[in-house]
């Protein structure tokens, strides 16, 4: 019909008729139309004349704005076609990496003897995709994993046993891809070679090679033995042949040959196997230990002088003077304290009413408590922070990374009394020291309060000190083969307020004093040494500071050292003393926190010098 209508159009008659059957006359009309070429229809009317139809295909339809499109319209199409190909393009990519993971995830095959290292035509590969090749399953144990934050491999190499190998995991992931998903470490394994020349001197380690001979699985597994399994020592042998299964080294980055390959060597093969070890008190005593196993091994800050001795006698507070009845004395003595707190953070406390015997009593049964047989020690493993009674190893094996030489018993002896049960004597001798060392702390506070300003008991009411948190912790840091490696405690402050320190008479504290490291002996027979914690530092709003202390081992004697903390009520929210807030008008610079979560928190941390106060700060 449109197609009508348009021929009708152009043999329109010029008179303009309207009728169609006009059109066609028009059309059979030889005068008008000599080529005689008509629309098929009008020669029905005339067939005579029309002997050809029309057969010339329709003229292009006029051109109308309507047709074409929009700009606008234009441009969301092309929008509308990017977005769609881009979508296509990161579903595909997404696709791909997801399976190229799992791929690299997928445990290795069996060795075989095909895949056994034969070529080097690898080196030229992807090594991180590369197949593992098998070698021979002689054991590499825990002592050749360490986590060497420092990277400093002449330190690496003192620590090992052999010179062959040593593998190390790292918190680096040096631009190299992470792989962990449930934590921030990395499960890349970096393997170090020293070769032969090493040992004559004239060669550092060789390059390292990262996680290129332990293929992605045996890391993922390395690390969550390492950083997460509590009984690792016990029963991860499967573990222990699977990691060698799969390792092979190389002994140089550059230089990859076949006929280089080394063969690893088990790293404590002359003394004991760590996998059976609980404690660092039953790795001292194995025979012939003459290196410390490297996950032992301790990189302290390159960038810190060593600890000097003190040129400055540490401050003596007279305990019997702050609580005289001669009001001069008292405020002498406060004022000492006052100092004390402020420069220190540390200081001494004599005549403070503990028998000396009671507090003999306590080192000796805290020794006898370690002498007990594994069975009877395990009886109280650490199994979480909240546990009253807890012995273990190191700080905490879970988030130490390496581990400290030290082992511990912890237990919560107010506002309930827990003890265990052997050695003998050993639960009277607690709880009486409990009650005589409360009465000091009570002491020391009131006199603390009254140097801050406040009222001699608000420190007591406040912080609801009848009902303190009173935890015992009992260090012992075996001789150690290598001191100048291995760390008893890593830099730390303490979680309570004040902590009363004893110990064997062996020295091994160490306190910063002024930014530098200072050696602390106890000289003084029958004396507490006390140092401030984070809760004062917070009730002080920061007046008075918690001072960062670490333990450092010899290798000669058994130390030990008892600390008594002492804290708030478990159940009290401690922030900065409303009365030296407002009476200073100062900021408070700590947010509040229950005492008993901020020792969950530092507990189930790594321990790591004032980092747990920096979490409450403001
Ligand atoms: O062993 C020492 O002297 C220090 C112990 C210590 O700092 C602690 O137990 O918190
Ligand atoms: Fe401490």
């Amino acid at each position: 019909m449109a197609a009508y209508n348009f021929h009708r159009k152009i043999f329109e008659d010029p008179n303009n008729s309207t009728d169609p059957t006009d059109s066609c006359f028009f059309q059979c009309d030889q005068e008008k139309n000599p080529t005689g070429n008509c629309l098929s229809i009008c020669s029905l009317l005339c067939p005579t004349y029309c002997n050809d139809t029309d057969s010339s295909p329709p003229p292009p339809p006029p051109l109308s704005h309507h047709s074409s499109l929009s700009l606008p319209l234009k441009i969301s199409l092309v929008i509308l076609i990017l977005t769609f190909s881009f979508f296509l393009l990161y579903t595909l990519y997404k696709f791909y990496t997801v399976w190229y993971r799992s791929r690299r995830r997928r445990p290795p095959p069996p060795p075989s003897p095909e895949n056994q290292e034969t070529h080097d035509e690898f080196l030229d590969q992807d090594v991180l995709d590369h197949p593992i090749w098998s070698h021979t399953n002689c054991p590499l144990c825990r002592a050749g994993i360490v986590k060497n934050e420092s990277s400093n491999l002449d330190d690496l190499r003192q620590t090992e046993e052999i010179t062959h190998v040593a593998v190390s995991i790292t918190d680096e992931s040096n631009g190299e891809e992470r792989r962990t998903e449930d934590d921030n470490r990395s499960s890349e394994l970096i393997i170090g070679v020293a070769d032969e020349e090493a040992d004559k001197g004239n060669n550092e380690f060789l390059n390292m090679r990262r996680s290129v001979s332990l293929n992605d699985y045996a890391a993922c597994r390395v690390r969550s033995d390492v950083y997460n399994n509590k009984n690792y020592y016990s029963d991860r042998h499967d573990y222990h042949t699977w990691f060698v299964c799969w390792c092979i080294f190389y002994p140089s980055y550059h230089n990859l040959h076949a006929s280089q390959v080394l063969h690893v060597v088990p790293t404590l093969a002359t003394c004991v196997d760590p996998l059976k070890m609980n404690s660092v008190k039953a790795l001292a005593e194995s025979p012939d230990l003459n290196h410390i196993p490297s996950i032992y091994a301790y990189s302290v800050n390159s960038t810190e002088p060593p600890a000097s001795d003190l040129q400055d006698a540490i401050p003596t507070i007279d305990f019997s003077l702050l609580t005289s009845a001669d009001p001069d004395l008292r405020s002498k003595t406060i004022q000492e304290l006052d100092m004390a707190c402020k420069d220190w953070g540390f200081f001494q406390v004599i005549n403070h009413g503990v028998p000396e015997a009671l507090m003999n009593m306590v080192i000796e049964k805290s020794a006898e408590f370690f002498d007990l047989t594994d069975d009877e020690k395990n009886e109280f493993e650490d199994k979480g922070v909240l546990d009253p009674i807890r012995y273990g190893t190191s700080f905490n094996t879970k988030k130490d990374g390496i581990l400290y030489w030290r082992d511990f018993l912890k237990v919560i002896i107010h506002p309930e009394f827990h003890s265990p049960n052997k050695p003998l004597g050993f639960r009277e001798v607690l709880l009486e020291y409990s009650k005589k060392t409360r009465e000091v702390v009570k002491g020391l506070v009131s006199g603390i309060s009254t140097s801050l300003g406040l009222d001699q008991a608000y420190v007591e009411k406040a912080l609801k000190l009848e009902s303190s948190l009173q935890i015992l912790v009992v260090n012992l840091y075996p001789p150690c083969p290598q001191p100048e490696l291995a760390m008893g405690l890593p830099p730390h402050s303490d979680h309570g307020l004040l902590t009363l320190l004893i110990n064997n008479g062996v020295s091994g504290l160490q306190i910063k004093h002024k930014g530098k490291w200072v050696n602390v002996n106890n000289d003084l027979p029958n004396s507490f040494l006390v140092n401030t914690a984070d809760q004062l530092q917070i009730f002080s709003n920061g007046k008075y500071k918690s001072v960062e202390h670490r333990a450092i081992v010899n290798n000669a004697v058994t130390r030990l050292s008892v600390a008594m903390a002492n804290g708030p009520s478990p159940d009290t929210a401690v922030e900065p003393a409303y009365k030296l807030v407002t009476e200073e008008r100062c900021k408070p610079e700590y947010h509040p926190m229950k005492y008993e979560e901020y020792v969950a928190m530092q507990q189930s941390n790594k321990l790591d010098g004032k980092t747990c106060l920096d979490k409450v700060r403001v």
